[in-house]
């Protein structure tokens, strides 16, 4: 039994069909990159997960258990062991960077403040910003935001990790440590990464399996191997930079047309 299950997976708002019928596994231990064009549903799949957004029909389990039906006071102990990177890493900026990365913790968990502190400590070590606890986050480069937003994510010692476009808008090189840092998170705390993200060379790099969501479906997926050398059209399109097949304004402008 895969680790996280989609099982026939309905979800619309008002007309917008967004997934008629998604199905999905998450393995244990793996990291799985979700791509897709703009507006797909990427971002929905994964709040869903963590029950920020709920599905409108079939299931959804985690680690043997249905969670789709659980209600709000049952979700805390899931968004405890499923951390999640939000797009934009979402800092508080009123919040110097300690005080950003022990919400988490205190969100969670009753520990003591030198628990707190040593693990604040260990999680910026972790993503390569140690001491920088009194910094408020206003005074960070972006990439510097995400690496604080992954402190955050991984000070509550999740079993599963959530990236959301967690390379979107950050330069080259900026753009190469994220990806290292996915890829050498996965391996120090041994979490299954769920990644989505629109760079093929981010999902090259970070993934075990590569997954392609099209309008409410999975379309295909595979191996990084396989996704270089598949004769798949949306696949190779997607790889190729090719605009994604919509209907929708936002997305061709995005797209510029
Ligand atoms: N809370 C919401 N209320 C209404 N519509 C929503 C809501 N959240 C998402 N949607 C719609 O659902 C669709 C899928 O959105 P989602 O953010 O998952 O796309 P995505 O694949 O992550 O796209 P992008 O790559 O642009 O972030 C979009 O048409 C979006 O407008």
């Amino acid at each position: 039994m895969a680790l996280i299950e989609f099982r026939n997976v309905r979800k619309v708002f008002g007309p917008k069909v967004v997934y008629e019928d998604l199905h999905l596994d998450v393995h244990a231990g793996e990291s799985l990159t979700i791509i897709g064009g703009s507006g797909m549903g990427k971002s929905v799949m994964l709040k869903m997960l963590i029950g920020l957004l709920r599905a409108d029909g079939g299931t959804i389990t985690f680690d043997g258990k249905r969670i789709d039906d659980k209600g709000e006071r049952e979700f805390p102990a899931i968004r405890r062991r499923i951390g999640m990177l939000f797009q934009g890493a979402a800092l508080f900026d009123s919040m110097s960077v300690y005080d950003n990365v022990a919400y988490g913790l205190r969100e969670h968990e009753r520990l003591p403040e030198n628990e707190i502190e040593e693990r604040v400590a260990k999680a910026l070590e972790d993503v390569g910003l140690p001491g920088t606890q009194r910094s408020m986050p206003t005074s960070l480069s972006g990439g510097q935001r995400k690496r604080v937003g992954l402190a955050r994510a991984i000070a509550i010692r999740p079993q599963v990790l959530l990236y959301d476009e967690p390379t979107t808008g950050l330069d080259p090189i900026n753009t190469e440590r994220i990806n290292q840092l996915i890829v050498e998170t996965k391996k120090l705390l041994n979490v299954t990464s769920i990644v989505v993200t629109h760079d093929m060379e981010s999902a090259f790099e970070i993934s075990d399996r590569i997954a392609m969501i099209h309008k409410g479906y999975v379309v295909w997926s595979g191996t990084v191997d396989d996704a270089r050398s598949t004769d798949n059209p949306q696949v190779r399109d997607f790889i190729m930079g090719h605009a994604p097949e919509t209907d929708d304004a936002a997305t061709l402008l995005r797209y510029g047309g």
